[in-house]
């Protein structure tokens, strides 16, 4: 398979950055005053400016000649075709098909599987009818009023952030919550609010062995019959959402209250699967479909135009050529809303997960850097804590500002002020403070010649600093749909380039093996001396310190 450093297009690229490390953006705006139109796509209601990036006309044909080279338009087709291109375990890699709006016929192995995605959805709109209405009773013939995910990875963090960010659009007759942590707090903390008679549990587990998430399970499942007392009970008050009949019959879930999904969907990519009950039961099977429709209209977009003018391709390029060429290590995402306040930590695992690796498809080690480091926080709290660092430290951090037109709350002068921050910061981290422009301000504030010499290297903001806007109307459940999967394709993109699979996570597994050796050695008071002398030591003090 093709090494990305060995196309024509990746040397060029390495060429033409020695020509354009030190262009500014300010005078690649003053020399094109259409460089907004020509480089924002506006996409539904969302308007997606890359305008703030550091590339000339020359720099987007050779990133797009790196797309075809690469082949990024025939892996989305296999993608799409359901070609098992997650190849070290053997998958699909199919998310797009539980949004298959259309429902054409997507096959697996020689079977069309939306039959069977168009069943699961039946069943989530029966039983998220039947909760939502008041139908469904706790064991004491009390409706709902507290629903609880107890998930973990992609089986908690995206549900959690599509329910968080929808809070708009949530009857509020019903209380959402979602466990993760093995730390017992977080079940502790949930549930001391909580009345047992009046709670739901779903149990969100693609593989249903987790062990945070069968602990959680298990402990919630002992604080239920504390109160209820029959085993019948558990009928009433835990569904679970998992791939593995098996092991969710043997917990005591009845088939009947499984919610299926199948191996092709990765956890990451899940919350269009049942794992998205929880966000069906807080907004509605209607507009859980209209997040559905929101993700099918980007990968229609995605699938069919030209890389030119195609939002993940594009954005994904863009991504490539700070990480590989400017040895940019990071990418940040600063929400400019505060239900928009998880995305930042759902993106960690999508894109961390996915791109995280460093074995090439063809089973060699890698010689330049995949995955960036994804991190943020909703604006304009960034702003007043880490800022600082985009603007005068020395490293470059791409980053996405991500702001609504409309608030759901309208207050006062709340909303001006943030949108004027959020197209303030962009101009800033863009244009920078010259030291001509940083002298005049000090002139202009009376300070002496001798304390303006000192300080105006401090004063100087050098800017050039890349950033792409993303605009939304509003953050409805079809807006935030297309957006999410934006930035699943942007991802996938890059794993092409790459050169890698962005559809395993081997590298999660040693850490579970080992605390797997070392969970029995916490029992007793014997000293542990088979790890190595940090280990040992960190085992041994928690051991003689423990009550
Ligand atoms: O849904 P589950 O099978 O419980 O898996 C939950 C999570 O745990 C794993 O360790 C993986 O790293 C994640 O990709 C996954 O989403």
């Amino acid at each position: 398979m093709t090494q990305p450093t060995q196309t024509k297009a990746w040397k060029a690229l390495k060429r033409h950055q020695k020509t354009i490390a030190h262009t500014h953006m300010r005078d690649l705006f003053e020399a094109d005053p259409q460089r907004f139109e020509k480089h924002s796509i506006t996409f539904n209601n969302i308007l997606f400016d890359f305008s703030k990036n550091r590339f000339t006309d020359k720099t987007l044909a050779l990133l797009f000649n790196l797309a075809r080279e690469m082949d990024v338009p025939g892996w989305r087709e296999k993608m799409f075709t359901g070609e098992p291109i997650n190849f070290t375990e053997n998958r699909s890699v199919l998310h797009v098909a539980l949004r298959n709006r259309t429902n054409r016929p997507v096959m697996v192995d020689g079977k069309n599987v939306m039959p069977e995605v168009n069943a699961v959805l039946s069943k989530m709109r029966k039983f998220t009818n039947a909760v939502r209405s008041g139908e469904w009773k706790g064991y004491s013939g009390k409706t709902i009023t507290d629903v609880v995910n107890i998930g973990i990875g992609g089986s908690d963090l995206g549900p959690a952030m599509v329910t968080e960010s929808l809070l708009a659009y949530h009857r509020h007759n019903v209380k959402f919550h979602f466990v993760s942590n093995i730390d017992s707090t977080d079940l502790f903390e949930t549930e001391r609010h909580l009345n047992p008679e009046t709670t739901l549990f779903i149990i969100a587990s693609k593989t249903f062995t987790t062990q945070e998430t069968m602990t959680n399970a298990r402990s919630a499942r002992d604080w239920l019959m504390k109160a209820a007392l029959e085993e019948s009970a558990i009928s009433q008050h835990f569904v679970a959402i998992s791939t593995n009949t098996k092991a969710v019959t043997e917990f005591g879930i009845n088939p009947d209250q499984m919610f299926e999904f199948w191996d092709w969907v990765g956890g990451r990519y899940s919350l269009w699967s049942a794992i998205g009950l929880s966000i069906a039961l807080a907004i509605g099977m209607a507009r859980f479909e209209e997040l559905l429709q929101g993700a099918h209209e980007m990968d229609e977009h995605f699938r069919s135009a030209p890389l030119e003018k195609n939002l993940p391709v594009i954005f994904g390029m863009l991504g490539i050529w700070y990480n590989n060429f400017f040895g940019s290590d990071t990418q940040a995402c600063m929400p400019y809303s505060q239900y928009l306040r998880r995305l930042p930590a759902y993106l960690q695992q999508l894109d961390m997960e996915s791109n995280g690796k460093r074995i090439d498809r063809d089973g060699n080690l890698v010689n330049y850097p995949t995955g960036q480091i994804i991190w943020g926080e909703p604006g304009t709290n960034g702003q007043h804590a880490f800022f600082q660092l985009i603007h005068q430290g020395t490293r470059l951090i791409p980053a996405d500002y991500i702001a609504l037109v409309e608030s759901h709350h309208p207050v006062g002068e709340h909303n001006a002020i943030l949108l004027a921050n959020y197209f303030a910061q962009t101009e800033a981290l863009m244009r920078g403070k010259k030291p001509e422009e940083a002298m005049l301000e000090m002139q202009a504030e009376g300070l002496s010649e001798e304390d303006i010499k000192r300080l105006l290297p401090h004063k100087v903001f050098p800017g050039n600093e890349p950033s792409n806007s993303i605009l939304m109307q509003t953050l409805d459940p079809k807006s935030l749909g297309s957006l999410i999967a934006f930035y699943e394709h942007k991802i996938f993109v890059q794993g092409i380039i790459w050169n890698i699979n962005s559809f395993d996570q081997w590298g999660v597994e040693l850490g579970k093996q080992l605390a797997k050796v070392i969970q029995p050695e916490l029992t007793g008071t014997s000293e542990v001396s088979s790890h190595d002398t940090s280990t040992n030591g960190l085992i041994n003090s928690y051991k003689s310190q423990r009550i």
